[in-house]
């Protein structure tokens, strides 16, 4: 079975890492690209690194066209310009993986607050499926609207959900103290993202009001059964991939290294793209990958747990694929094992 596939917002960085793992899917043919603009530009003019793999203009598509040409869409669009368009699709019966923030949060209202916009498609969050399949895999199989998770909240909820479902650490006082590379924020041009802005330099951002901490948040209260409050801080890094998260948390009773490490593994012993290793994790142990690197320590009063993954990987594109996978019935680590 062929399933052909269309990227929105096809000369931004995670559409060009959807197509690049896209192009090693057997079962995938990539059908569409597009673009806002209308001088139909060749992908390799766009990402000149699938010159010669890759034979197709960006395209400012019509929704019917969309419907046309291809069987599911991988919406890398930002917010709020997604939930404009894909009620469209769905209602054409195509598939959608959104990998934008639109479809993550369950409450409208929460989704309000941190985003500061009203929702262009309210009545759909309750019934939108997250696609963070180590945590909540079930409901994506099949699903037809998957919301692909944040790329800090998926890096913090698989480092703190087994701990906490294991009753080992409290549900409040946690703090994700997390680190991006650059490609984080897109490739559309923004001045803090300029080289002289952010090259040499190092700095916090979004200090109490950045809008993955609702979702860091709901993650863990969905995976623990009880309400989570976590104090999330995001550093922008100098380099051009990568997340490190550095999640502090109250033991809930006297625990060891060893024990926490161990409570990881356990939890994670199935999963094809979570590793828990035993020395500290770095993001270039997992660069260009799907993979998530995780460990504990105890120290003092807290369990700290380090987690590394590719934002653009497991943070988007790669975590795309794998709930595309789970949704047509395709062996999961599909066109992902490298
Ligand atoms: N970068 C990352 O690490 C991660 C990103 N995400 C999310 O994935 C989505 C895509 O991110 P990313 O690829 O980094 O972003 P980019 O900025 O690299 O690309 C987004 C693309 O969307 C198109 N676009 C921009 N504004 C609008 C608009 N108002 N209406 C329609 N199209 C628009 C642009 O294409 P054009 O100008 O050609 O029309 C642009 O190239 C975003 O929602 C982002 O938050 C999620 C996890 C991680
Ligand atoms: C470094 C950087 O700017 N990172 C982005 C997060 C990228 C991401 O996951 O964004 P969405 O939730 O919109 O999908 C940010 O902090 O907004």
């Amino acid at each position: 079975m062929t399933i052909r596939v269309g990227i929105l917002g096809a000369t931004g960085y995670t559409a060009f890492e959807l197509a690049r793992i896209l192009l090693r899917h057997n079962d995938v043919e990539i059908t569409a690209l597009t673009t806002r603009q209308d001088d139909r530009p060749h992908v390799s003019s766009v990402h000149p690194q699938l010159t010669g793999r890759l034979d197709l203009p960006l395209e400012n598509l019509s929704q019917d066209q969309l419907a046309e040409r291809c069987d599911c869409i991988f919406g890398c669009l930002p917010h709020a310009a997604s939930a404009a368009v894909v009620p469209g699709l769905l209602e054409r019966g195509l598939k959608v993986v959104d990998l934008s923030a639109d479809y993550r949060l369950r409450d409208v209202a929460v989704y309000e607050q941190w985003y500061g916009e009203k929702h262009p498609d309210p009545a759909r969050l309750p019934e939108s499926i997250y696609g963070l399949p180590e945590l909540f895999r079930d409901p994506i199989r099949g699903a037809d609207l998957v919301a692909n998770p944040g790329c800090y909240p998926t890096s913090a909820s698989l480092a703190l959900a087994p701990l906490l479902k294991a009753g080992m650490i409290q549900p409040t006082d946690i703090v994700v103290d997390a680190k991006s590379g650059v490609s984080g924020a897109g490739r559309t041009p923004k001045l803090g993202t300029l080289f002289p802005e952010c090259n040499e330099s190092f700095a916090a951002y979004g200090v109490g009001t950045h809008r993955h901490t609702p979702e860091i948040e709901q993650n863990l209260a969905q995976a623990s059964g009880q309400t989570c409050s976590v104090i999330f801080t995001p550093h922008l890094v100098p380099m051009d991939r990568g997340i490190l998260s550095t999640c502090y948390a109250k033991p809930t009773a006297a625990v060891t290294t060893a024990e926490a490490i161990d409570a990881l593994r356990q939890f994670y012993v199935d999963e094809p793209f979570v590793q828990v290793v035993d020395g500290l994790p770095a993001t270039k142990h997992v660069s260009g990958t799907n993979y998530c690197h995780l460990t504990a320590r105890v120290v003092g009063e807290r369990i700290i747990v380090l987690s590394v993954i590719d934002n653009l990987i497991k943070g988007a594109s790669g975590a795309a694929v794998q709930n595309f996978n789970l949704m047509y019935d395709f062996a999961e680590t599909t066109a992902l094992a490298n």
